[in-house]
C-alpha cells in the first residue's frame, strides 16, 4: 500500500513550514501549507487533504479548538499536532481532541515522517466489501458454506416432526441456536423453549431441576416447584450439555422417554410429558459409552436424529459474514459503527477458533467497543487475539532473550566473517543484538508497546522508531501504548 498522501501543514512560522514540506515531499508526499486558522479551513474546503499536520498556537486560533469540528466535518481525517506548549495537559487534551499524533517541537523530522506514513497508511485503509447478511425468519442462524446447508437440510428434516434430536459440536459453535431454530421454525413455536444445561447445576439438583418437586421432598424445599419439564409443556426441551449428567438422572430421564411420562421428585404425582427433546453435547458421546459413563440405550434414544454442527475452522468462508453480522449487531447495541478492511479478513479466515462462533462474536464486540479506527486493520485484529489469550499467529513465543541474541551473534559471526571487520562492525553488531532482544521484550509482554519500552528502560518513540527502522511488524497487545 502506498503512504504518500495529500498533506496539509499549518504553521505561523515559515520557517518551519518550509522544513516539514521539505521533509515530506522528499518522502514523496504531495504539501500544501497554511500560515493560519482561516487559510487552513479555505485549503480545507479547496482540496482533498489525507492527513493534516499542524501548530497548536496559531495567529487566529487554538489549533486543538479545531479538531472536533474538522473530523466530523471530514471523517476519519488524521490530525497530527505539534506544540512546543510541552506540557501534559496539551498532550492529553491533544488525545481527548480526537488528534492521531502529538508531537512535542522540537522534534525530529524522521519521527513526523513515520507519524504522517502511518497517518496516510489509516487514512487509505480501505473497508473490505463483506457480504450482506439476509435476515431469515427464525433465529438468526448465518452461514452459506456446504458444512452448514448440511446442517439446514436436517433442520428441515426434523421441525414439523417431534423426533428426538441430538446436536453435536465444539463448544461455541451454535448448537443452542440450533436447538432454538428447530423449535422456533415448527409447530410448537407457539410454546415455551426451555434449557437446562446440566454442567451449569451442581448434579444432586438436576432431578428436581427436570422433574420438579413437591414441598418438603427434601431438605429446603419449601415449596412444591415444577420442573423443567412441566415449564416447558407443549413446547422443547433442551438438554444442554448432556454428556454431563449423572447416572441416576440418565436412568429417569430414558424412563420417561419411554413411557412419556414422569414423576416429581418426593410425590406420587405422576404427569404426562408433552415436550419435544432436543439435547446437545460437545463430548464424544459413544466413547463415554463405551467406557461406561453413558447409558448405551439413552444415547439411541436420544441420537434418533444426529445432528454436526461444524467447527468454524471447518467453514472459514463464513467467517465475513459472520464477522459483518455480529459488528452490525454490536451497532444495533449502540457501540459504535466499524467496518474491517481486506488484511483483516484474511486474519480472521486464517485463524484456527478455539472457541468458534461465540469466540468470533466476542472478538467484534471488544474491537467495536474499544477501537479508535473506524476501518480496522489485520494488525489490530492479531493484536486482538493475542490480548484474549489466544496465541497470537505471527508472533514467536518468548525464546529467551540471551539465547535470542546469542544466536544472532552466532549467525553473524559463523555465516558472514567478512562483515566483522569491512567498517560495518558496529551497525551491524548492535543491528543484529537489537532486533532479538526488541521482538523478545515485546513477546514478553504480549504485544504492548508501552510495557515493553519500560521494560527496555527506552522511551516509547524510540521504540516506534525502532520498529520502523528494523521493520519489526507488532502482532499482538497494543500499539497506542494503552494499558
Ligand atoms: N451460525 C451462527 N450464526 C449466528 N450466530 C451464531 C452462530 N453460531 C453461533 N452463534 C452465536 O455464538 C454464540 C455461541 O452459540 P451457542 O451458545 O449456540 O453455542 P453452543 O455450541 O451451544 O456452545 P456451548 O457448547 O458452549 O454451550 C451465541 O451468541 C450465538 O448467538
Amino acid at each position: 500500500m502506498s503512504a504518500q498522501g495529500n498533506i496539509l501543514v499549518v504553521d505561523d512560522d515559515s520557517a518551519i513550514r518550509t522544513v516539514v514540506a521539505a521533509a515530506l515531499r522528499r518522502d514523496g508526499h504531495r504539501v500544501t501549507t497554511a500560515a493560519s486558522v482561516a487559510e487552513l479551513e479555505r485549503e480545507m474546503r479547496l482540496g482533498e487533504h489525507d492527513v493534516l499536520v499542524t501548530d497548536v498556537v496559531l495567529p487566529d486560533g487554538n489549533g486543538l479548538d479545531l479538531i472536533p469540528a474538522l473530523i466530523e466535518a471530514h471523517p476519519g481525517l488524521p490530525v497530527i499536532v505539534f506544540s512546543a506548549q510541552n506540557t501534559l495537559a496539551t498532550a492529553v487534551r491533544a488525545t481527548e481532541v480526537g488528534a492521531f499524533d502529538y508531537l512535542p517541537k522540537p522534534f525530529d523530522l524522521d519521527v513526523l515522517g513515520q507519524a504522517v506514513r502511518g497517518a496516510v497508511a489509516k487514512r487509505r485503509r480501505q473497508p473490505a466489501d463483506l457480504p450482506d447478511v439476509e435476515e431469515g425468519a427464525g433465529p438468526s442462524l448465518i452461514g452459506r458454506s456446504p458444512a452448514m446447508q448440511e446442517v439446514y437440510r436436517v433442520i428441515a428434516r426434523v421441525v414439523s416432526n417431534d423426533l428426538t434430536v441430538l446436536i453435536t459440536g465444539e463448544s461455541g459453535t451454535g448448537k443452542e441456536l440450533v436447538a432454538q431454530a428447530i423449535h422456533d421454525l415448527g409447530p410448537r413455536r407457539r410454546k415455551p423453549f426451555v434449557a437446562l444445561n446440566m454442567a451449569a447445576i451442581p448434579r444432586e439438583l438436576i432431578e428436581a431441576e427436570l422433574f420438579g418437586h413437591e414441598r418438603g421432598a427434601f431438605t429446603g424445599a419449601a415449596a412444591r416447584v415444577a420442573g423443567k419439564f412441566e415449564q416447558a409443556a407443549g413446547g422443547t426441551l433442551f438438554l444442554d450439555e448432556i454428556g454431563d449428567m449423572p447416572m441416576d438422572a440418565q436412568t429417569r430421564l430414558l424412563r420417561v422417554l419411554q413411557s412419556g411420562e414422569f414423576t416429581t421428585v418426593g410425590g406420587a404425582r405422576t404427569i404426562k410429558a408433552d415436550v419435544r427433546i432436543v439435547a446437545a453435547t460437545n463430548k464424544d458421546l459413544a466413547a463415554l459409552v463405551q467406557t461406561g459413563h453413558f447409558r448405551e440405550d439413552l444415547f439411541y434414544r436420544l441420537n434418533v436424529v444426529p445432528v454436526a454442527v461444524p467447527a468454524l475452522r471447518e467453514r472459514r468462508q463464513d467467517v465475513p459474514l459472520l464477522a459483518r453480522h455480529f459488528l452490525d449487531r454490536a451497532a444495533e447495541d449502540g457501540l459504535p459503527r466499524k467496518q474491517i478492511d481486506k488484511d483483516a479478513v484474511a486474519v480472521l479466515e486464517s485463524y484456527d477458533w478455539p472457541g468458534n462462533v461465540r469466540q468470533l462474536e466476542n472478538l467484534m464486540r471488544r474491537i467495536a467497543a474499544l477501537s479508535r479506527d473506524e476501518v480496522i486493520d489485520g494488525a489490530a485484529i492479531r493484536r486482538a487475539l493475542g490480548e484474549a489469550g489466544a496465541p497470537a499467529p505471527a508472533m514467536a513465543p518468548d525464546p529467551g532473550i540471551e539465547a535470542a541474541v546469542r544466536a544472532r551473534l552466532e549467525r553473524i559471526a559463523i555465516e558472514e566473517p567478512r562483515v566483522l571487520d569491512d567498517g560495518t562492525l558496529y551497525d551491524r553488531i548492535i543491528g543484529e543484538v537489537e532486533r532479538p532482544l526488541i521482538e523478545a521484550m515485546l513477546a514478553r509482554h504480549a504485544g504492548n508497546q508501552l510495557r515493553a519500552a519500560r521494560a527496555l528502560g527506552i522511551n516509547r518513540n524510540t521504540l516506534r522508531k525502532r520498529l520502523d527502522t528494523l521493520g519489526i511488524e507488532v502482532a499482538g497487545g497494543r500499539q497506542d501504548g494503552a494499558e
